[in-house]
C-alpha cells in the first residue's frame, strides 16, 4: 500500500507548505504543515479558545463517530521560533494521500501561541520525525508515519517541495521521475527525534566541493537553510550588496543582485541550490531589499537544512534503513 499527497507553499516566500489531511468519521479535512523536525500531530479544534481559533479550520472530535478521548494524556510543545501549543489527546482515523491509519493520536490544542493564531493558513502540524520526539505524557504516542510504516509497501516517504509550485509527499514508494539526479544515501540519526545527517562538504557558485563536513537535520518544517557563520560568510562574500540587518535579524541584499548557487555533498551526490532559490523574498511588500534563504545557525546550536535546501532535491526519509536519500531536482 502507498499514499500520495500534494503539498503547496503557503505564501509567496514559500514560508511553509500546506497538505490536506482527513481526520475522523465523517472526514474532517484540515490544512496541516508536515514537519520532519517534530513528532506530534496536533490540530486546532473545538477545544481551542474561540478568540484563538477564528479563521482556522477546526477538528471537532464530538462530530466524529470514531474519535476516542485518550484519557489522562496531555501534550505541550515549543518550536524553534519559540512558537508553542498544548492540549489533550484523542485517537481517530487519519488519512493522508489516501492511506488511513485507524488509531492515530490526534493532539487537540487547548492553547496556541500568537504565531499560530496569526498563521490562519494552517490548522496544525503533522510531525514526521522519530517517535522518541513525541511530547505526549504520560505515554508518548507514535507519529502517523510510524503507525503507517509496517503497512506501507516500503517503510519510507519522500518530500518533493517546490518553489511556488505544487509538490508532493509520497508514502511507501519513491517516484524517481521527480528527480534529475541519482539518489545518494547517507545514514540518518534519529536519536534526538530529528532526521540527522552529515553533508560531506560544500561550495559556492559551482566551485569544487571542499571537505568541510556539516552535521544537521533535514527539516521540512523550517523555512530557511541555517548553517554555521563561516559558511554563511563564505557565501555572502560573493554578494556585493549583502549586509546583516539587525531589524530583520538576518542577511539582506539588493533584490537585483544575481546570487551564486550553493552546493553541498551528501551520499556521494552533489545537491546544488540555485541562486534564485536563495533569494527568499523582499523584506516587505514592494521593497528592493531581499532576505536571504541562507542564514546563520549560530544561535540555534544545530544546522538545519530547511525548505530552501529541500526545494533543490527529492529527499527520501527511509525509516526502514535509517537513512536519508537526496537527489538533485
Ligand atoms: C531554530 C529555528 C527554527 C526551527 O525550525 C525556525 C523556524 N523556521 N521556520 C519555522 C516554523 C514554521 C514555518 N514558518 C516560517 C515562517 C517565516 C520565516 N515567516 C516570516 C512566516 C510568516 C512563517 C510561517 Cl507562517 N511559517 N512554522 C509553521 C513553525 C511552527 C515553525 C517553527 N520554527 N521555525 C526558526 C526561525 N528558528 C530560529
Amino acid at each position: 500500500q502507498t499514499g500520495s499527497a500534494n503539498t503547496n507553499p503557503s505564501d509567496s516566500a514559500d514560508d511553509e507548505y500546506i497538505t490536506s489531511v482527513s481526520i475522523g468519521t465523517p472526514a474532517q479535512v484540515l490544512p496541516l504543515d508536515f514537519d520532519t523536525g517534530s513528532s506530534d500531530l496536533w490540530v486546532f479544534s473545538s477545544e481551542t479558545p474561540k478568540s484563538s481559533a477564528s479563521g482556522h479550520t477546526l477538528y471537532s472530535p464530538s462530530k466524529s463517530s470514531t474519535a476516542k478521548k485518550l484519557s489522562g494524556s496531555t501534550w505541550s510543545i515549543e518550536y524553534g521560533d519559540k512558537s508553542s501549543s498544548s492540549g489533550d489527546v484523542y485517537t481517530d482515523v487519519v488519512t493522508i494521500g489516501g492511506f488511513s491509519v485507524k488509531t492515530q493520536a490526534v493532539e487537540s490544542a487547548t492553547k496556541v501561541s500568537t504565531q499560530f493564531v496569526q498563521d490562519t493558513v494552517i490548522s496544525g502540524l503533522v510531525g514526521l520525525g522519530f517517535d522518541v520526539g513525541n511530547q505526549v505524557s504520560p505515554r508518548p504516542q507514535k507519529t502517523w508515519f510510524s503507525n503507517a510504516a509496517n503497512s506501507l509497501a516500503e517503510p519510507l516517504f519522500t518530500a518533493d517541495l517546490r518553489h511556488q509550485e505544487t509538490g508532493s509527499y509520497n508514502f511507501g514508494f519513491i517516484d524517481t521521475s521527480l528527480a534529475k539526479g541519482t539518489i545518494g544515501y547517507t545514514p540518518a540519526d534519529g536519536s534526538e527525534g530529528y532526521w540527522g545527517f552529515t553533508a560531506t562538504g560544500y561550495s559556492v557558485g559551482g566551485a569544487k566541493l571542499n571537505r568541510n563536513s556539516i552535521t544537521g537535520i533535514a527539516d521540512t518544517g523550517t523555512t530557511l537553510l541555517l548553517l554555521p557563520d563561516n559558511i554563511v560568510d563564505a557565501y555572502y562574500n560573493n554578494v556585493e550588496s549583502a549586509q546583516y540587518d539587525d531589524s530583520q535579524e538576518g542577511v539582506v541584499f539588493d533584490c537585483s543582485e544575481d546570487l551564486p548557487s550553493f552546493s553541498f555533498g551528501v551520499g556521494g551526490q552533489t545537491i546544488t541550490i540555485s541562486g534564485d532559490l536563495l533569494n527568499l523574498t523582499p523584506i516587505e511588500e514592494g521593497s528592493s531589499t531581499c532576505f536571504g534563504g541562507l542564514q546563520s545557525s549560530a544561535d540555534i546550536g544545530i544546522n538545519i537544512f530547511g525548505d530552501v535546501a529541500l526545494k533543490a532535491a527529492l529527499v527520501v526519509f527511509d525509516l526502514g534503513n535509517e537513512r536519508l536519500g537526496w537527489a538533485q531536482k
